[in-house]
């Protein structure tokens, strides 16, 4: 498998079972996935055009990787990019307007913003699978929204104030949106990271597309004034970049880069990690 996720460092490419482990309780995510994300290179993604800019001189190496057998994978990936990057670009201002904000508020944030989607298989899980087997563990996810796009079996659950799980199930035409961790930071806590995970217990194969938006890696979150209570001081900003990789390489306790910086403290950890050659 030449686009196997432990032959590149930004952690993209083909995933197979139990690679990851989003909740630490559990044996490891029964599902297989092939992702990509942002890429300053790759010219479907257009940097120049986005930004005004030449890609950073010391990017030299693409994040992504491709599988050769099936060169139409990577046309079919983009084509579903070009139509649900502008729509998520969209929420980004619908939030500003509905957080008192000029549209463009978050724009500046957002010039080159860190994505990531992910082909998603989960198998059947056998209906007698014990209760930490799943498809992918309890997580709230290491991005600002996250657009879900499921096909017909169901599988996805949401975790309700009540401390319940509850099936997002799937409804044709429709995205699960969640808000992610960035954004839960930017609003206080006010909007919270949707906790969620993936249980097929129905006896088909289940996939699934979801497509997650962060902000640029090198942009700052700060919480918004009208997230802030009276006399309350506003939190330290955190880096975008920097924690996304605090939450991305525990998650994923096989993969090269992970080993790597197993003894790297936290606090030292940043996201240029991913752009090693
Ligand atoms: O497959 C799904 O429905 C959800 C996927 C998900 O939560 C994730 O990849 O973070
Ligand atoms: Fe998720």
């Amino acid at each position: 498998m030449d686009a196997h996720a432990h032959k590149n460092a930004a952690m993209r490419g083909y995933e197979p079972m139990l690679e990851t482990q989003l909740d630490p309780r559990t044996k490891g995510d029964i599902k297989e996935a092939f992702t990509i994300g942002d890429c300053v290179i790759e010219s479907e993604q257009d940097y120049r055009g986005r930004t005004g800019q030449d890609a950073p001189a010391h990017i030299v190496k693409s994040q992504n990787i491709w599988p050769s057998a099936v060169p139409w994978f990577r046309d079919g990936m983009y084509r579903y990019y070009q139509a649900v990057f502008p729509l998520a670009m969209k929420l980004v201002r619908i939030f500003a307007l509905a957080f008192g904000l000029e549209e463009t508020a978050f724009d500046k944030d957002f010039s080159f913003p860190i994505w990531g989607m992910r082909a998603l298989h989960y198998p059947p899980m056998p209906a007698d699978a014990e209760a930490n087997a799943n498809g992918l563990g309890a997580h709230a996810d290491f991005s600002w929204i996250t657009m879900v796009l499921q096909d017909t079996v169901p599988g996805l659950e949401v975790l309700n104030q009540e401390g319940a799980w509850v099936d997002a199930a799937p409804k044709p035409n429709t995205f699960v949106c969640n808000v992610g961790q960035y954004l839960e930071r930017q609003t206080n806590g006010k909007f919270p990271a949707t906790v969620h995970r993936v249980r097929n217990k129905t006896g088909d194969r289940r996939y699934s597309i979801p497509f997650f938006l962060s902000q640029n890696p090198e942009a700052n979150v700060e919480v918004l004034d009208c997230c802030l209570a009276d006399g309350e001081k506003k939190p330290a900003a955190t880096n975008v970049g920097d924690l996304y990789i605090r939450r991305v390489l525990p998650a994923r306790k096989k993969h090269p880069t992970s080993i790597q910086c197993r003894d790297v403290p936290e606090c030292e950890l940043r996201y240029s990690l991913l752009y090693a050659e």
